[in-house]
């Protein structure tokens, strides 16, 4: 089931991130022989970041042509941010704009996928939930020295990582615009037959350097209306530009357009330029404005997968998978798409379940934690193991019950490999109970020994027969034990001997122990002298003797 947050719950977005100093990393690259290779260290760097880990996330990424803007736009968001979103966020006129590199001229200059190092963290309002926010900066489109596929490939990734698509088109929305969104609306088709799910959650188109307020005004409005007018389906349309309008539409839960004037002629012709307000043109800078509050206000935008909200942790394993089907030489059919969207899904489910059993079993017997007793252990480990797998179950899942039975078998088989290596951490921590065998037994014997002489000495040798008896059996038991321990055979032996010894440790020799150390504590207290300090306290309080 959908995690979704009614909208009219939600109320303002609060803000609970301390501005950083961040810088933009590198995730995919694109190698000469036009290859994409997803960084992995890179990525988990951001995702598992103390303040993100774990974390519901919300992706904004800007895609489109190269040399447009895009780079330039997500400083604003930084700025945002950085700035928790106060009033006056847009800072000073003579500020030059950083974050994201981006330059003027006209050679590209993003490559690949970069992410914004740290993670800013915002809170819903209605349910006070924490959500990492993450900005996604991408290769322009259309530039001379990238192939057809590796546009199309990091307008995709983008597209089905985000939450939030930035779909950046200057000057008009054209056919061709909404044609590049063809393999979206081709695999969301098929996923909603999967999973009944919405398949992405926010498209917008912003649409820069827009010459014709008179005919549709700046801002979401006129953006709506050019929309419209392009949506419009009617008898004379081909079937195929009809089937794209209706199917982009049932794609995204939100599908809309924002009309963004002109920045000035400093902007995009002087190479002095370099992001001062005071540069740029009054309507540009309210309209930019008014879209970076857009994208946060009234609510977030968390990107779901099959109609749940994913975290941190998820999210890793869509990138990993999507990656994975996108390095192929050909673009991927969306049905491969769905196949390792599907596969990501599980895996987030597998990922999910065994965070889980490894932060149990840590409580239970983790680094800090002393040693367990092996039946204790095991119960334990059961239990947990049935807690993971119920989360596993739990979690919705793409691609049938074939596909997720796989992944429920990797899951266990996993989850037992982490226990025998608990077992072995569990074992290394009993030095205590390694040397109780022994302390047992020589304990025995120099008993059973003193016993035996204290008897001969009152002519009561006959009896004494029954200790000897008790002492050689030790001296043997003690003898095999050392055996085994040494020589590693016979294990079961060992672990008789070390039964036995276990069950004299803490039937005997354990309570007796324990009563002597209570007493003495007991008399230690009783007379303990009253010590006269400036206060008269004795340390206890009271100064008198306690009963
Ligand atoms: N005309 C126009 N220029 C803009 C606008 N916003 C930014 N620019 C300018 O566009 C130029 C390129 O900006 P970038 O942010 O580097 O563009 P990009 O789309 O990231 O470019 P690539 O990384 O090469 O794909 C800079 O000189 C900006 O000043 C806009 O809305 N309209
Ligand atoms: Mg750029």
């Amino acid at each position: 089931m959908s995690g979704r947050i009614p909208t009219e719950e939600i109320m303002n977005t609060s803000f609970s991130s301390t501005p950083g100093t961040g810088q933009p990393i590198q995730i995919i690259d694109i190698t000469e022989d036009h290859k994409f290779k997803l960084n992995e260290n890179n990525l988990q760097q951001i995702l598992s970041h103390p303040k993100a880990r774990l974390k519901k996330v919300s992706i904004i990424s800007v895609a489109g042509a190269f040399r447009k803007g895009k780079s330039f736009l997500l400083d604003f968001f930084l700025r945002y941010l950085n700035r928790n979103g106060r009033e006056d966020w847009l800072g000073a006129d003579d500020e030059p704009l950083t974050g994201f590199h981006w330059k003027g001229g006209s050679e590209r200059d993003t490559t690949g996928i970069l992410m914004w190092s740290e993670p800013f963290i915002l809170r819903r309002n209605d349910t006070k939930e924490e959500i990492a926010v993450l900005l996604m900066d991408t290769q322009g489109a259309f530039d001379s020295q990238s192939t057809v596929k590796d546009c199309a490939t990091v307008f995709a990734l983008s597209l089905m990582i985000s939450s939030i698509h930035v779909y950046n088109i200057t000057q008009n929305l054209q056919e061709d615009d909404l044609q590049h969104l063809h393999l979206f609306t081709e695999y969301g088709k098929i996923a909603l037959e999967d999973s009944h799910e919405t398949p992405f959650q926010r498209l917008t188109f912003l649409i820069r350097d827009w010459s014709f307020p008179y005919e549709y005004s700046y801002g979401y409005e006129g953006g709506q209306a050019l929309l419209d007018k392009r949506f419009q389906i009617n008898s004379k349309q081909h079937q195929e530009l009809t089937e794209l309008r209706i199917n982009l539409k049932k794609c995204f839960n939100t599908l809309n357009c924002y009309l963004m004037p002109h920045p000035g002629l400093r902007v995009c012709t002087s190479p002095e330029f370099d992001g001062k307000l005071k540069d740029i043109e009054l309507d540009f800078k309210n309209y930019v404005k008014k879209f970076v509050e857009a994208q946060f206000q009234p609510n977030l935008t968390v990107k779901q997968i099959n109609g749940r909200e994913i975290t941190t942790l998820e999210l890793f394993e869509y990138f990993r998978a999507y990656c994975r089907i996108f390095e192929a030489d050909e673009l991927p059919e969306p049905k491969s798409m769905l196949l390792a969207t599907a596969e990501a899904n599980n895996l987030a489910a597998k990922a999910i379940a065994k965070e889980f059993y490894m932060n149990a079993m840590e409580q239970h017997c983790g680094g800090d934690r002393p040693y367990m007793h092996p039946h204790h252990l095991q119960a334990s480990n059961v239990q947990i193991m049935e807690e993971a797998i119920k989360k596993f179950d739990l979690v919705p899942k793409m691609g049938g019950e074939s596909l997720s039975l796989k992944y429920l078998d990797e899951l266990k088989s996993e989850m037992n490999d982490l226990y025998e290596s608990y077992v072995k951490h569990n074992d290394s921590k009993n030095i205590f109970a390694f040397s109780r065998t022994a302390t047992s037994l020589i304990a025995v014997m120099v008993l059973t020994y003193l016993m035996s002489g204290l008897l001969e000495w009152f002519w009561l040798g006959s009896f004494s027969f029954l200790f000897n008896f008790v002492f050689w059996t030790c001296f043997f038991l003690l003898g095999a034990w050392i055996y085994v321990k040494y020589s590693g055979e016979y294990k079961e032996i060992g672990e008789y001997i070390d039964g036995l010894a276990d069950i004299l440790w803490r039937r005997v020799y354990q309570p007796i122990y324990e009563q002597f150390v209570q007493h003495a504590i007991r008399a230690m207290l009783s007379y303990a002298p009253i010590q006269d300090g400036p206060s008269g306290s004795n340390g206890r309080g009271d100064g008198k003797k306690r009963n």
